[in-house]
């Protein structure tokens, strides 16, 4: 385990090929998708005379940029022991864990804007959001220098930011997505489900049913999908505790802005919501 930048900078070299899984701990069945696709990277890189073989790094780091005030920043789950038992039984070869202090060792001043593509649904919610996320990457992706990343299609919004942080940006990195991985009743996993009561974690299907609404109307086209979805959040909002929606929205999987009722193509319909204290999200791909 490597916890300051220095020590990482200083093994670097003997890395190789680094594919890198960035997260924020707690981690579940999602990061273990994200990492078995890292390990399947690495285990097809071609070893080097200069390098050997390739490595998978883990980075956990709850980072508080990425958190408004108010926000689940103190209270976010933290389970250092879990964490490295999942690395180690997921063939993890560096788990990297910073400190807030070394990886903020003073005021912030220089962010990464992202941009209108940030300012919408998760970034309009969030506000700061997408500049603390693309901030602590793009720090994660110079103190790592990974040649590959690997993030979740579960946050969309996040996933399709990167990379076109990564394009604009110039960053010489490979970004591979992993699909969103659910519980057997269809709860897309997060950290953020151990926050939930029974009977939260009960209504909070209402997320994956609705974007299963929507999925199977999808031959009806975007006014179809989107009142698809919107009568299974409606039906959610009577219960008790309610679904509070944020948004409800289906958008081009590049820009993040609402398709036209005449769209074809592929997008994304993305929710999120409230369910008593816990704010969800869940997205899923559609072909128009
Ligand atoms: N169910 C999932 N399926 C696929 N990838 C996931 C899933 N959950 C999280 N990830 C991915 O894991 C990476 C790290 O995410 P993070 O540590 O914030 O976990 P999280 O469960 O999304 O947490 P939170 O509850 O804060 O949203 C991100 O790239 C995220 O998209
Ligand atoms: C990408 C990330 C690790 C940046 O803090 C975080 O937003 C997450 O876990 O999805
Ligand atoms: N999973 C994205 C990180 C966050 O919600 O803060």
């Amino acid at each position: 385990m490597v916890r300051t930048p220095e020590e990482l900078a200083a093994m670097r070299p003997s890395l190789g090929e680094v594919v890198l899984v960035p997260t924020m701990g707690a981690l579940h069945s999602g990061h273990r998708r994200l990492i078995s696709l890292a390990r399947e990277k690495r285990d097809r890189a071609a070893p080097t005379a200069a390098h050997g073989s390739a490595t998978v790094v883990v980075s956990i780091f709850v980072n508080p940029l990425q958190f408004s005030p108010g926000e689940d920043y103190d209270r976010y789950p933290r389970d250092f022991a879990a964490d490295l038992e999942v690395c180690a039984e997921e063939g993890v070869d560096v788990v990297y864990a910073p400190s807030v202090e070394a990886v903020y060792p003073g005021e912030q001043i220089v962010r990464v804007d992202s941009g209108a593509m940030g300012r919408v649904l998760e970034g309009e919610f969030r506000p700061g959001f997408f500049e603390g996320v693309l901030t602590v990457v793009a720090k994660l992706f110079h103190m790592v220098q990974p040649d590959m990343a690997v993030f979740g299609q579960k946050d969309a919004q996040q996933l399709a930011v990167i990379r076109r942080m990564v394009r604009d940006l110039n960053m010489p990195i490979t970004i591979l997505a992993a699909p969103t991985v659910r519980e057997e009743d269809g709860l897309a996993t997060s950290s953020r489900n151990v926050y939930l009561s029974p009977q939260e974690r009960h209504n909070a299907l209402a997320l994956s049913r609705a974007l299963l609404a929507g999925a199977d109307a999808s031959v009806t086209g975007p006014i179809g999908i989107r009142s698809a979805a919107r009568a299974v959040l409606d039906e959610a909002a009577e219960a008790s505790p309610p679904v509070v929606v944020d948004y409800l929205a289906l958008v081009d999987p590049e820009t993040f802005t609402e398709v036209s009722s005449d769209y074809r193509g592929e997008a994304v319909l993305a929710v999120a919501a409230w369910v008593g204290d816990t704010r969800l999200i869940d997205n899923v791909p559609l072909t128009l």
